[in-house]
């Protein structure tokens, strides 16, 4: 689980040098010291972001999903009054979780019905067959 221990900005703010590099995302104090090499980006822009809030230039950018996962990989706390969930990061606060869940409730919330209506339909139909037939049968056999 990624680390939840709070710091406030100004500590953030004592750590804005190439060998010692935190920011803030959405709440998130990530040490990027060892991504800065790694990103795609170029290491220059997290370094000027270094020590500061840099949610709007991330996402500025518009970072793909897996560049927004990769945040989980760097943090080491949390700024104060904010708490994550675990796991995915499509649980807190950057991604669209609710379309999923929403997705799987249509989904589940269709198949019911369906059932249901098959049943109403059948079951009486069925009833209705076995008496007929046994009618029928009984009065052959008299
Ligand atoms: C820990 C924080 C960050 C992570 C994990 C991260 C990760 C990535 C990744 C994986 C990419 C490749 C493209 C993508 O998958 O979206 C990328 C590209 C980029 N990032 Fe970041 N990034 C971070 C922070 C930042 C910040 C703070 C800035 C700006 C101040 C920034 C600016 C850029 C730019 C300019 C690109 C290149 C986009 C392009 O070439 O189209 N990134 N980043």
């Amino acid at each position: 689980m990624a680390d939840q221990r709070v710091f406030t900005l100004s500590q953030v703010a004592q750590h804005k040098s190439k060998k010692d590099c935190w920011l803030v995302i959405d709440g998130r104090v990530l040490n990027v010291t060892k991504f800065l090499e790694e990103h795609p980006g170029g290491e220059e822009v997290l370094i000027e972001s270094a020590g500061k809030d840099a949610t709007k230039e991330f996402k500025d950018i518009g970072h793909s999903r897996a560049a927004q996962n990769l945040l989980l990989k760097y943090q080491v706390g949390v700024l104060p009054g904010y708490t994550f969930k675990e796991g995915n990061i499509m649980d807190s606060s950057i991604k669209e979780p609710k379309k999923k869940e929403m997705s799987a409730f249509v989904i589940n919330d269709d198949g019911l019905p369906k059932y249901a209506a098959f049943l109403e339909f059948f079951v009486p139909l069925l009833v209705a067959g076995s008496y007929f037939s046994y009618r029928y049968l009984t009065r052959i056999v008299n």
